[in-house]
């Protein structure tokens, strides 16, 4: 396992020396155009059936602040869209930047949110996450923009809260009795293209289902996760920002659209 990060020597210029897969033809995340884009009316709707239930635990790894959820059966899943059958829901997390102008990592016609939601969710197809994760087919993330504004979604409240419970790099907290689509946008239109996980081993494992209407949140929610530290408590306390990956080279995949 090498040390890896989001700047100086271990920052994702440097990724490929220990994680060679980063400079891959697959890899996320991209620049979404409106004219590279290409919209396919075959692409059906998505669907999220999550049971609050599975939600277990919210933690800070360093890296990102991340809910987990019981994925032992196909009990919180994602279905439709582009994805052949069920995908089961594992976790989320989140990125973000070190002000409001920038921390998503998928930039849209130029664009660059204040951050970006990642719901990660694995084929059952395969046996187990890290079968799925070596698979092209095996892992389905949905990607939320968040965008600052004066009416923030309240649900986001309920995330926010137990930032103070995980300050530090490995505290982990409770998280009972949450389904995450209740933070979904109204519309349900996304862009997808197959790529990779957008930090190291960075594997070209995942259909990315964009959706185009982000979220909305305060600028104060914003800066609660900028209170996360990159350290354990016993460490000097070092913001956890700017966690985001830049855009990497699209080469000869299609982004397909589901709306005109
Ligand atoms: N950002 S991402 O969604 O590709 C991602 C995962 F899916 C899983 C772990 C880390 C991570 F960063
Ligand atoms: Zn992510």
């Amino acid at each position: 396992y090498y040390p890896w990060g989001y700047d100086g020597d271990n920052g994702p210029d440097h990724w490929h020396k220990n994680y060679p897969i980063a400079k891959g033809r697959h890899q996320s995340p991209i620049e979404i155009n409106n004219k590279e884009v290409h919209y396919d009316p075959s692409l059906l709707p998505w669907f999220a059936s999550y049971d609050p239930g599975s939600a277990k635990t919210i933690l800070n790894n360093g890296k990102t602040c991340r809910v987990v959820f019981d994925d032992s059966f196909d009990r919180s899943v994602l279905r439709g869209g582009p994805l052949p059958g069920v995908f089961r829901l594992r976790q989320l997390h989140f990125h973000w930047g070190s002000s409001d102008d920038h921390g998503s990592e998928h930039v849209v016609n130029g664009v660059r949110y204040a951050g970006e939601l990642h719901l990660l969710h694995w084929n059952p197809k395969y046996s187990n996450y890290l079968d799925a994760v070596r698979r092209t087919d095996g892992i389905a993330v949905l990607a939320i923009f968040l965008q600052v504004g004066k009416t923030p979604k309240p649900e986001m409240k309920r995330i926010l809260e137990e930032i103070n419970a995980i300050k530090t790099k490995g505290k982990e907290a409770p998280f009972p009795n949450f389904d995450p689509s209740v933070l979904f946008p109204k519309s349900h239109d996304y862009w997808t293209y197959h790529g990779s996980f957008t930090t190291p081993p960075c594997e070209e494992c995942i259909t990315w289902i964009v959706l185009r209407e982000p979220i909305i949140v305060s600028s104060d929610q914003m800066a609660k996760l900028r209170s996360l530290s990159k350290n354990a408590e016993n460490e000097p306390d070092l913001p956890l920002v700017d966690n985001w990956r830049p855009t990497q080279p699209r080469y000869f995949r299609m982004v397909s659209a589901s709306f005109l």
